[in-house]
């Protein structure tokens, strides 16, 4: 079966240092597929490719065989890609319910129109609280997202990038930042959406890859380093070695 995602010597520099190198990558439909490496290895410079935040200085990006480099992002979310929200882009005072319905009305041809009449976005109410049961936010649905708890509002975020039904999520370091609590309900929220979809995911806690991801991709100086399933990963003395190193490099 051919990749959902594949690049092709993808580079990214900034005022020449190149923060992504020359990275080809498969990334197959249906799994879960983790991007992990020391600090400033690449991985977010990565999804901002992946996602049209950033253009490419070098390489191809397809996505369903389709080339979509140098696409917008919005383009890029068109064909199917979403990416989890950050946090920032919540809003304070609306509710966790209007939150999805909005993201509900993104998808169609009115966007993320504000000045829009509460009847409108009444057809999109039945679609989001599924969305919200599907989070676990179902109980929260009159909340204003300012007064949710920070694991909540990332279980929010999610909602939010479902809502367009993506068929590639990436999710940057959703358990970021997380009690263990959290962390365990995020394990198990993303193991359910996943069903139907690809997802991408950049993340720090190896307990969390270990459970969610088929595929490891370690990259390093924004170079693949290693790519395997995780057993295979986390004995690579390669690995271990750039691991250290980042340790060492901490305690200068
Ligand atoms: N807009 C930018 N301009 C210049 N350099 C950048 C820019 N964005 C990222 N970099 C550099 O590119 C390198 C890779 O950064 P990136 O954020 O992609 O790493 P990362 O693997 O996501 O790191 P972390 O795990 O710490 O989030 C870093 O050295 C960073 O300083």
């Amino acid at each position: 079966m051919p990749p959902v995602i594949a690049t092709r010597g993808l580079s990214k520099e900034f005022r020449g240092f190149r923060a992504v190198n020359n990275v080809t990558l498969d990334i197959a439909e249906g799994s879960v597929h983790a991007l992990v490496g020391p600090n400033g290895a690449g991985k977010t410079t990565l999804f901002n490719l992946l996602t049209g935040y950033f253009r490419p200085t070098g390489g191809r990006i397809e996505l369903d065989g389709r080339d979509v480099t140098g696409y917008a992002p919005e383009r890029v979310a068109r064909l199917g890609m979403a990416r989890s929200f950050q946090i920032s882009s919540l809003f304070d005072r609306l509710s966790v319910l209007g939150h999805v319905e909005l993201a509900l009305q993104a998808t169609t041809s009115l966007g993320w129109r504000f000045w829009r009449s509460d009847r409108l976005l009444d057809a999109f109410r039945p679609r989001a609280l599924e969305l919200l049961d599907q989070v676990g936010l179902a109980d929260e649905a009159d909340t204003v997202a300012g007064e949710l708890a920070y694991g909540r509002k990332r279980a929010l975020e999610l909602a939010v990038a479902l809502a367009s039904d993506p068929k590639v999520l990436l999710l940057d370091e959703p358990t970021a930042g997380m009690g263990v609590e959290d962390v365990d309900r995020t394990v198990e929220l993303i193991g359910r959406v996943r069903a139907g979809r690809t997802v991408v995911l950049v993340e720090h806690n190896m307990s969390v890859v270990a459970s969610l991801a088929e595929r490891v991709t370690v990259l390093q100086h924004g170079e693949v380093l290693v790519e395997g399933g995780y057993a295979e990963v986390r004995t690579d003395p390669r690995v271990i070695t750039a691991y250290l190193g980042e340790s060492d490099a901490d305690r200068t």
